[in-house]
């Protein structure tokens, strides 16, 4: 919904917390400082419940700190309302790993949350919470004696016994296993709606679609590098709300196809990484290396377009540099010959569909082979390249592995790394030197991830192995 009518159809509506141009910096490891989140402007409204979601690192969780005064931002403000009555607590923050205090019991850990009512008040109020929350019998437990589904209630009460104006909650349920994390949510579904409800506002942080809609009045998504309010998508339905009612799935599309543009975005756009690039060196001929090394590449042999190679590979330093995408290269291929049977150009709901996957599910395959360069994603059209039309086409495995190792070695961040590692020789390259390269060439990603996700396109490919004792990657024999 445009902006605009948002704030005509909520402006009856008291504000509880505002938010104005705030942004927030980090340092990374290598030293650099990165902008997490720029110009964020939002409004809480009194009685609204509010999810935020985005892709993982977007700036969701610094964001639900910032309004909480967790953390302070850079730039831009946070306000609170004035409380009414004037004494109500400003806000409560419930954490994804409890944070109980193991050494006090369930009773004095929700105590802990109101240090300026007598004993007496306090124990009505912490009688009356228990059990709202559903743990009678359990006042004089210790945390470590509690599932993982009871600690959560206990922190949610912490938090809720306060009465709270705003109660802020950072991924509460995805500690918890699927069946108890959703008798949680249904059980927050239930306290929300109370009529005594002292609790004005929320605001959660999720991953999971189903926990937003079930939940929120209001869903921002953020954008990321920098995170950005991307889409706000409003939810006027009664709770509990019916996963199977046509209002419900309509709204489901409008966040799916929201998120879907989000990740396709995120591949696409240049603009959001910086040109980092190495000098990356022309890549030498077949006997120069057998001269050079011992270890001959796998890559690297006659059949190999070597000069097609090194034009792609050069080309890209021109390019801003891509992240790898955390998915199975099985899904890759099964994705590309998918679309090689299509007559017309698909779009990427209709190939979920024909998949029988969700788009959450099919996204990172589409990503990864977006990256590899098999397919480009006009709007929300997947379409086959001509690289991806003769991988899908080709039969033979032995060319259908050459193409696929081609595809990879045209990376940057992996033809960097494998340059490293075939002139370390038979010594190797220690992993942390390949780290440290992926730091420099991607420092808004998450380094781990993406080591991870080069050793485990790499072996597929087989361009590197990677010998975990030695912590140090080959190139195979
Ligand atoms: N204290 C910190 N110092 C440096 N970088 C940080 C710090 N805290 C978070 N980051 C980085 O800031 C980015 C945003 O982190 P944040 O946890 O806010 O994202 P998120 O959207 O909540 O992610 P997720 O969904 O994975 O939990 C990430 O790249 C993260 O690595």
């Amino acid at each position: 919904m445009p902006k605009e009518l948002r704030i005509k159809s909520m402006s009856k509506k008291k504000i509880v917390l505002s938010v104005r141009s705030l942004c927030k910096d980090y340092r990374r490891p290598s030293g650099n400082m990165f902008t997490v989140l720029e110009g964020i402007n939002l409004d809480i409204y009194d009685g609204e419940f509010l999810a935020l979601v985005g892709l993982s690192g977007s700036g969701k969780s610094t964001l639900l700190r910032c309004m909480a005064g967790l953390l302070s931002p850079d730039r831009g403000t946070v306000s609170y309302a004035n409380p009414s009555p004037e004494n109500m607590q400003l806000s409560a923050f419930v954490f994804q790993n409890f944070a109980l205090f193991p050494w006090m019991t369930i009773r004095e850990n929700i105590a802990v949350s109101m240090p300026k009512l007598t004993k007496q008040e306090q124990h009505v109020r912490i009688d009356r919470i228990i059990q709202l929350v559903g743990l009678k019998g359990f006042e004089d437990a210790f945390p470590r004696e509690l599932s993982g589904g009871m600690r959560q209630r206990v922190s949610l009460a912490r938090a809720m016994v306060s009465d709270p104006m705003i109660m802020f909650m950072d991924e509460p349920f995805s500690a918890l296993d699927p069946l108890t994390s959703e008798s949680l949510r249904a059980e927050l579904v239930r306290l929300w709606a109370q009529p005594d409800r002292k609790i004005r506002s929320c605001v959660l942080v999720t991953h999971r679609f189903e926990e937003a809609l079930q939940l929120a009045d209001r869903i921002l998504i953020l954008s990321s590098n920098p995170g950005t309010i991307f889409r706000s998508i409003e939810i006027n339905l009664p709770r509990p709300r019916m996963p199977n009612s046509i209002e419900y799935k309509e709204i489901e599309e409008q966040l799916e196809k929201a998120f879907g543009q989000l990740h396709l975005d995120k591949v696409t756009d240049d603009t959001e990484y910086e040109t980092i690039a190495p000098e990356i060196q022309p890549i030498q001929k077949p006997t120069e290396i057998q001269n050079k090394n011992k270890t001959t590449s796998p890559i690297v042999d006659k059949n190999m377009e070597e000069s097609k190679l090194n034009k792609d590979i050069q080309h890209t330093k021109t390019k801003r540099v891509k992240p790898l995408i955390n998915t199975n290269l099985t899904l890759v291929e099964g994705l590309v010959s998918r679309l090689s049977t299509e007559v017309e150009t698909t779009d990427l709901y209709d190939l979920c569909e024909d998949m029988g996957q969700s788009v959450d599910q099919v996204l990172p395959a589409v990503a990864a082979a977006e990256t590899l360069g098999f397919i480009i994603t006009p709007g929300i059209r997947v379409v086959l390249t001509e690289e991806g039309r003769k991988f899908a086409s080709e039969h033979d495995a032995e060319a259908r592995g050459k193409m696929m190792r081609y595809a990879i070695l045209k990376l940057p961040v992996v033809y960097s790394i494998y340059e490293l590692v075939k002139n370390s020789g038979e010594e190797g390259l220690e992993a942390d030197i390949a780290i440290e390269q992926i730091v420099m060439m991607l420092p808004f990603e998450d380094h781990d991830v993406q080591f991870q996700t080069l050793l485990k396109w790499c072996r597929y490919a087989n361009l590197i192995v990677y010998d975990s004792d030695e912590e140090k990657l080959f190139i195979p024999d």
